[in-house]
């Protein structure tokens, strides 16, 4: 359920075009990361999401356009006012060997951290509930690079959320996460959105989980936004097969009215299907 209140751009990309070593990715961006929501980022491997979340999250600078933070260009606030406001999960993160979960939990607090003020209660209350939040505690003392790929994805959520920035970026939160887990984690991420009124960006590649859970869903294709909009309005078949030339029925969830896709087969590959189904 989007909120009602009125909302107003968090992070904003204008005009932005992005590349690496002369091959440009991004041409053209203009895009919105609007207070209080959760954003979901859809598109084909390749089409530019991890481009443009680190560029808005200042990883990476344009060649043309600006990102702007709360109204003001991104590349002019010192990187600890960044931390402050904006925490990044990026894809695959590595962690120090030997490094346990409470500190790489730990470590979302740096930002938190002065010179003349060491580990406070406050710092061990954010990274207590990180770690209850993301399921984390149990192996709170174990090394990291003992963990499974699950676990260790819930870690690096934990210590982004440690961080306790309003502004919250995620490149692939669900990558190893078994099904369960993405649902758990995608339902606090929309709590998070609509109860505490934290900003959420999240690059996801489960097209039905992004369409029941987040309030706007934005559909990247080379490096350029195909379509923006509330899930209803923007989860069309005509949609899906444009930018993943994806064949696919798209219907209503039972429960919630949120569009749910069914890919089509082809009558080729279900009658392949229904054969190998069949012992001779
Ligand atoms: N460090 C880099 N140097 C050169 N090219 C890069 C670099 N990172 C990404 N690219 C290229 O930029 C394009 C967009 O990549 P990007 O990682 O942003 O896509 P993506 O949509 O996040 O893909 P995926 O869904 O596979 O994670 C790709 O063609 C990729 O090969």
């Amino acid at each position: 359920m989007i909120p009602s209140h009125p909302v107003h751009a968090r992070l904003q990309g204008v005009d932005l075009a992005v590349g690496y070593t002369g091959r440009r990715v991004l041409d053209g961006v203009d895009f919105r990361v609007e207070e209080g929501r959760l954003t979901a980022l859809l598109g084909p491997n390749g089409s530019g999401k991890s481009t443009l979340l680190k560029t808005l999250a200042r990883t990476l600078s344009p060649d043309r356009g600006r990102v702007l933070l709360d109204g003001h260009d991104i590349h002019r606030y010192r990187t600890r006012d960044v931390a402050h406001r904006l925490g990044i999960l990026p894809q695959s993160p590595g962690a120090p060997e030997g490094l346990k979960v409470r500190e790489l939990v730990g470590m979302g607090r740096f930002p938190h951290q002065r010179l003349w003020r060491q580990w406070s209660k406050e710092d061990e209350r954010a990274v207590d509930e990180a770690m209850t939040v993301a399921r984390v505690a149990d192996f709170a003392e174990r090394p990291v690079d003992a963990l499974s790929g699950g676990q260790r994805q819930r870690c690096w959520i934990a210590m982004v959320l440690a961080q306790k920035t309003d502004l919250i970026l995620l490149d692939e939160p669900t990558t190893f996460l078994d099904l369960k887990v993405q649902v758990d984690l995608l339902e606090m991420l929309a709590r998070l959105a609509h109860e505490r009124g934290r900003t959420l960006l999240v690059v996801l590649h489960d097209l039905n989980l992004a369409a029941a859970y987040a309030d706007v869903l934005v559909m990247m294709r080379e490096g350029r936004i195909e379509h923006s909009g509330a899930p209803e309005t923007v989860f069309t078949a005509a949609n899906l097969k444009q930018v993943f030339d994806l064949d696919a029925d798209v219907m209503q969830a039972p429960n919630t009215g949120r569009p749910v896709c069914v890919p089509a087969m082809s009558r080729a590959s279900s009658l392949g299907i229904a054969r190998q189904g069949v012992p001779a």
